[in-house]
């Protein structure tokens, strides 16, 4: 293989969801979905996609993250970054110049994670393989190449890493199977936007037990009143067998989470999502400490591997919820995952955004298949948003994801999507009132 990479386009894709859907919550009244989409061409004609999922005007500032990656990409051999994934996110993350802005967190890392996964999608589409397949058909020692240990050594060892792998690598053949079969449990968050009328979160919550979902979410934080009238009306809807997970966004102080909950225990809220600052790690582990047997779930906003390993070690957080987006894309969520398994915490990725379903099913598949070996507890969210832009979304049948067949990650948007939807020029934009 002799082929470079010739360009990296970054596209300011916009989706006006606050007006089309109001999925609001506490901390993001006007949602509007945007995507820093990122492809990247191989003088042979090969493509790969990312994106970084933002919200409205934010995208300026990741896009032009991205673009300030370029020189790291562009005229690189494509053979090269592929023989060593890890080397090149390192480069990435690493930048003597720009990790002045991080490191490691923030809309660099995000700039990071669009060009890491675009460069995942395109080892897969040269391979022929969906990410997660190729990633569970890699041996132990290729996966544990990928992850850089420098900030991890004192919680996750290489050795312990190879351990974990080799551990699980007999039985791949054998869950590659049931999950081809089967596919992945899905948890919706469609019913639950603060801005639906107790009507509509009734009637798409009894929608979403119908189509086979076994967990649904609300969101939570605005009006303590309403959350336990909307709680107890979900419960109502759903039944005790079906798990109601709650999300605040980041509404409230540590104090303030643990009295606020206090009313919603026995409407036994299955976990209690993003309670505080996603940087407050011992505020995580007390207010853990507080809700049990409520669990404790963040990571949508945790900002890189380092933070993770440090919720873990503070034992802060029941569930792990990984973004495909946040951290520096495929190749930091493989250190994720296998810091998740080391502490035998259960990751159920964030999906509430555009792309994400797309990206985040394939970490989960991988880890089912090649890292914890289970499925137990450990569920994928499902947003009903935007779909329909991308060339290979998602397919959901009685509650699970069907492992998707398709070859790389899955963030490839339509061509005719991109063009309407760019900011400000599309035509979607530009005929807004
Ligand atoms: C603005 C977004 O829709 C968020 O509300 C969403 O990502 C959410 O936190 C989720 O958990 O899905």
């Amino acid at each position: 293989m002799t082929e470079q990479i010739v360009s990296l386009d970054v596209s300011d894709v916009r989706f006006p969801t606050s007006r089309e859907l109001d999925g609001s919550d506490a901390m993001n009244p006007e949602p509007d979905y945007s995507a820093t989409y990122v492809t990247i061409r191989t003088s042979d004609s090969a493509q790969g996609h990312g994106l970084a999922f933002t919200v409205g005007r934010g995208n300026e500032v990741q896009a032009a993250a991205v673009a300030a990656l370029r020189p790291l990409v562009v005229g690189r051999s494509v053979a090269e970054l592929l023989a060593d994934p890890g080397a090149f996110n390192r480069e990435l993350v690493g930048d003597s110049q720009l990790r002045w802005l991080g490191p490691a967190k923030g809309v660099i890392h995000m700039a990071a994670a669009a060009v890491d996964n675009a460069l995942w999608d395109l080892a897969g589409r040269l391979a022929g393989k969906p990410v997660w397949r190729l990633l569970a058909e890699m041996s132990p020692e290729q996966l544990v190449s990928l992850v850089d240990f420098r900030y991890l050594r004192d919680a996750l060892t290489p050795e312990e890493a190879l351990d974990i792998l080799r551990g699980a690598a007999p039985g791949r053949e054998e869950r590659t199977r049931r999950l081809l079969e089967r596919g992945f449990p899905a948890y919706t968050t469609t019913p639950g936007w603060l801005g639906y009328t107790d009507e509509k979160l009734v009637r798409l919550a009894r929608e979403a037990v119908a189509d086979g979902f076994r967990q649904i979410k609300l969101k939570v934080g605005a009006d303590a009143e309403a959350d336990r009238r909307r709680l107890s009306l979900a419960r109502e809807a759903v039944g005790p067998d079906v798990r109601i997970a709650i999300d605040a966004n980041q509404a409230w102080g540590v104090a303030e989470a643990i009295d606020w909950l206090r009313p919603l225990a026995p409407l036994d809220p299955y976990w209690i999502e993003e309670p505080t600052s996603p940087d407050d790690i011992m505020g995580h582990a007390a207010i853990r400490r507080a809700v049990a047997p409520i669990r404790v779930a963040t990571g949508e906003h945790c900002q890189n591997q380092v933070m993770f390993k440090q919720l873990l070690q503070a034992g802060a957080i029941d569930v792990l919820q990984l973004d495909a987006s946040r951290v520096a894309g495929v190749t930091e969520n493989v250190a994720i995952l296998l810091l998740a398994a080391r502490f035998g915490v259960p990751v159920c990725p964030h999906a509430g955004g555009v792309g994400l379903c797309e990206m985040v099913q394939h970490l989960a598949m991988f880890d089912y298949v090649a890292v914890s070996g289970t499925t137990e507890n450990r569920v994928i969210e499902y947003v009903d948003h935007l779909h329909e832009h991308f060339t290979a979304p998602v397919t959901l049948r009685d509650g699970h994801y069907l492992a998707p067949l398709t070859p790389g990650l899955g963030a490839e948007l339509r061509p005719e999507s991109v063009a309407a939807h760019r900011y400000p020029e599309g035509p979607v934009w530009r005929e807004l009132p």
